[in-house]
């Protein structure tokens, strides 16, 4: 057991799907995993693995923000040999062109949290990327599906509530599609340990037309996201 995941060596697979939310976990595993078993309550924080198409795989709530996010990320690769990583996430979305549940995945995560500026003694701008391997089949996988999915940088803010809405104009303008909190800790601590992410998400909120999806829609309907993953996790 490591200090936070309630499992055996050997009980997660070396493919793992992260949302933030546990009941989210909870409900991917349920809905698309065979033989879904629990591995792991500590903390409420819930992880499963299953089979999806005869291939193993886990998934994993990482709660939220780059902190929490980043003990599952370390636990997961360091002490259970995970190896791919996808987030399936909600985000909040910049642009006018996107609308409530587009589907998005990062090629990139740019971030106010101070957590990489630490890790470089604040002499680098570290530029957190997506695994090349695993966005392009994941961008082919959705392509077969038939599902439209947008690919571009997004924001992996520290705050949910900002008091610097201004700033989501202006990270629009350059290109950044969505905000959301964990995607800059997982694209680092994966690159600094060998290990292959990607962050898939879902729009669940519209930041310039303050439109909303529920937090029942949010745990239990953004099921194309989590289509691309379980079939990019195993690709
Ligand atoms: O829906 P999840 O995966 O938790 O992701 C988003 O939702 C949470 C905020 O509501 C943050 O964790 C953010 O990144
Ligand atoms: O981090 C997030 C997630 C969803 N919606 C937002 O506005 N922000």
């Amino acid at each position: 057991m490591s200090i936070h995941i309630g499992a055996e060596p050997g009980d997660i697979a070396e493919r793992v799907l992260m949302p933030g939310d546990p009941l989210r976990a909870k409900w991917i595993a349920e809905t698309y995993l065979d033989d879904a078993k629990c591995y792991t309550q500590v903390r409420g924080m819930l992880g499963y693995t299953g089979r999806w198409q005869g291939v193993e795989v886990s998934v994993q709530g990482s709660g939220m923000g780059m902190p929490s996010a980043s003990i599952y990320t370390h636990e997961l690769i360091n002490d259970y040999g995970v190896k791919t990583l996808i987030r399936v996430g909600s985000c909040g979305a910049l642009t006018e062109d996107l609308q409530l549940r587009d589907v998005i995945a990062a090629s990139g995560a740019s971030t106010d949290s101070y957590m990489n500026r630490a890790r470089f003694d604040g002499l680098i701008d570290y530029a957190p990327v997506a695994d090349f391997s695993l966005l392009r089949n994941a961008v082919d996988i959705a392509e077969r599906r038939g599902i439209s999915m947008r690919v571009g940088p997004i924001l992996a803010a520290d705050a949910f509530y900002t008091d610097r809405p201004d700033l989501f104009d202006t990270l629009a303008d350059y290109g950044v599609l969505a905000v959301e909190m964990e995607s800059a800790a997982l694209y680092t601590i994966a690159m600094r340990f060998k290990a292959r992410a990607l962050t898939l998400l879902t729009v669940s909120d519209h930041i310039k037309t303050g439109e909303k999806t529920t937090s029942q829609e949010r745990e239990q309907t953004f099921g194309q996201m989590v289509e691309i993953a379980l079939d990019t996790a195993i690709a």
